[in-house]
């Protein structure tokens, strides 16, 4: 995975134990891998807008919290990709385990009364997180965070599709959709991997218009970032829907969709 003969910039050689596929400090002296960095506004801008929206329908925290967990992930990841520094990967890799858990959290407590707070699954979440990152912080091995983050997806890939096969099946589209683009992100992060060499071989003698579109880790950024979003619109779908809130998705601009609810009064 790690890429031999790369250029040095502004942020000195990489401290991280991961350097993906893309060429280093091409593009900005100022940026290691620019494709990379610039994918993650995917995961910063619209969870941003998707928490704002969501405090303005007056909906529980734990949903302000997954948009702001997901932009804290993308804000990590765009230091990391910039960087390339040991503790800039913990700033990326880190949010991911505990954004994911607060995901969880939401998925597996949809079916409760409104502002329960159940503190069992919270601290169970909690000792997983802080072992995670003790036992991350003393055994530097990406393949460790990677199952771990696998194994919390596949904690809410189950939960959803055990709703929509059961309780919600309308919101089946909704599911596999989000499913369906994370999944592809995933295949396309195992390309980047597994291949690397042809890919940056094939971007020698591909014009750079062309060439971009290979850089792959950028595209799971992508992916995976909007496959995130709406598992976020989901889960607030399945909840709103429980709640008898009557959710609405609208698309932005035709294109982007957005969960509406009528505003909530406190109470
Ligand atoms: C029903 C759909 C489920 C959607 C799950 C949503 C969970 C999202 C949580 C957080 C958002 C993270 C978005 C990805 C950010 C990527 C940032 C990044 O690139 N980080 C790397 C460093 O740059 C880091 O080292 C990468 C780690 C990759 C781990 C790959 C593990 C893949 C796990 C996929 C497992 C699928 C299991 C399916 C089982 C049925
Ligand atoms: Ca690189
Ligand atoms: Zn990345």
């Amino acid at each position: 995975m790690a890429p031999s003969l790369d250029r040095q910039g502004y942020w000195g050689r990489p401290t991280s134990t991961l350097d993906w596929c893309e060429e280093n400090y091409v593009v900005s002296f100022y940026v290691a891998e620019f494709w990379n960095t610039v994918s993650n506004l995917i995961m910063i801008l619209p969870p941003i807008c998707g928490a704002i929206q969501t405090f303005r329908d007056g909906l529980e925290l734990r949903y302000i919290c997954s948009f702001l967990g997901l932009a804290a992930v993308g804000i990590g990841s765009w230091c990391f990709h910039m960087t390339l520094l040991y503790e800039m990967q913990l700033l990326d890799e880190l949010p991911m385990i505990y954004s994911t858990c607060v995901f969880v959290y939401c998925l597996y407590e949809c079916f409760k009364h409104k502002n329960s707070i159940n503190l069992f699954p919270i601290v169970l979440l909690c000792i997983f997180s802080i072992s995670v990152t003790l036992v991350y912080l003393q055994w530097k091995e990406p393949v460790f965070h990677q199952v771990m983050y696998g194994a919390l997806v596949a904690c809410l890939v189950m939960r959803s599709v055990f709703i929509v096969t059961w309780v919600y099946p309308w919101l089946r589209a909704l599911c596999y959709t989000s499913l369906g683009v994370f999944m592809l992100g995933f295949v396309l992060w195992n390309i980047d991997n597994a291949f690397c060499d042809s890919l940056r071989a094939s971007r020698q003698s591909l014009p750079s218009g062309i060439g971009v579109v290979t850089q792959f880790h950028a595209w799971w950024h992508i992916f995976t970032g909007l496959g995130s979003y709406l598992h976020i619109l989901l889960s607030l779908q399945i909840r709103s829907t429980y709640l008898k809130y009557r959710p609405k998705v609208k698309f932005v601009c035709g294109v982007w969709p957005t969960l509406h609810v009528e505003p909530q009064k406190a109470s």
